[in-house]
């Protein structure tokens, strides 16, 4: 196996983010995750690939310091300047939101389903800017129009409201604290095909928008190759490959990079054989 150069950020400007051989534990001992390294900086686009079960959620959870109970992170984690291995809870939440954002797969992990989504978009927005009664209230509007929700969503209960919607709420909430990065994991692998598309081309213009950072975590090579410069490839808890997605893509050292090029090719080729 190619031990993968860990791509650092082209400037010298500090990173918003810096892995550095990160490991992941249980509690009896077992190693989950091993020698992830990776750094993001100012804008920049990093995309983190490999198959179901490689390690990509538990990075980005080891990331955030939201490992489950019983796991431990091992390694160096700076976010916004913090160092996020074993770091206290209580030091965290001032690092979560602010300088990472993140939208789940499925959105409900991040809803309170007995919350009207008005009140939850609320509730960052309010803790970041400060913002009371009538200034608040429209600020929730003008962040339920910056995912094109209606205002009538604001009122409604996340059950009340489709996958894709609230998946836009999901994102409102993460972009409310105008975090610096925004940790994406899989966020419309849980939608409707028919609106994943959408989902997708808004999360990319907003953070282009706001020239945010983004970690975007996907199975798919064909997704990430859209969104990101940068990718790292995940196997079994290890990195295997790293670098600019052009040059994975065109040529990837290792088989299990090439496997994933050739089936996302593969699928291309059928989509094109089936177009009429
Ligand atoms: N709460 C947990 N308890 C025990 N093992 C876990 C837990 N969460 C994940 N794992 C294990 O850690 C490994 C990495 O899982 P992880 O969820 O990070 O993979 P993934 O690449 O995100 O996959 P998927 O795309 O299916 O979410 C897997 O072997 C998984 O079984």
């Amino acid at each position: 196996m190619t031990t993968p150069e860990p791509p650092g950020p082209p400037s010298a400007a500090e990173p918003l983010l810096d892995v550095e051989d990160l490991a992941v534990r249980r509690a009896d001992g077992h190693e989950l995750l091993r020698g992830v390294s990776f750094a993001l900086g100012p804008g920049e686009r990093l995309g983190l690939i490999g198959e179901s079960g490689s390690g990509k959620s538990l990075t980005a959870l080891a990331v955030m310091g939201l490992l489950p109970a019983g796991m431990t992170a091992h390694g160096s984690v700076t976010l916004g300047g913090t160092q996020v291995v074993g770091a206290q809870d209580r030091k965290l939440d001032r690092v979560r939101g602010r300088a990472a954002g993140v939208v789940f797969q499925e959105p409900l992990t991040a809803l309170d389903p007995l919350m009207r989504a008005g009140r939850q978009i609320a509730g960052p927005i309010r803790r970041r800017r400060g913002l009371r009664g009538k200034p608040l209230r429209a600020a929730v509007l003008d962040a339920l129009s910056e995912v094109r929700l209606p205002e009538r969503v604001a009122r409604a209960y996340p059950h009340e409201i489709s996958g894709g919607q609230r998946q836009r709420v999901a994102i409102a909430m993460a972009l409310a604290s105008e975090p610096e990065v925004l940790i994406a994991d899989e966020p419309t692998t849980a939608l409707d095909v028919t609106v994943q598309a959408e989902v997708l081309a808004l999360l990319d213009g907003l953070v282009a928008g706001r020239g945010m950072a983004l970690l975007f975590i996907s199975h798919d090579l064909a997704v990430v190759a859209g969104v990101a410069d940068r990718v790292v490839v995940l196997k079994d808890g290890s990195m295997v490959e790293s670098g600019r997605t052009r040059d994975i893509v065109r040529e990837p050292r290792h088989p299990y990079t090439r496997s994933l090029v050739d089936s996302a090719w593969a699928l291309e080729g059928e989509l094109d054989r089936l177009a009429p």
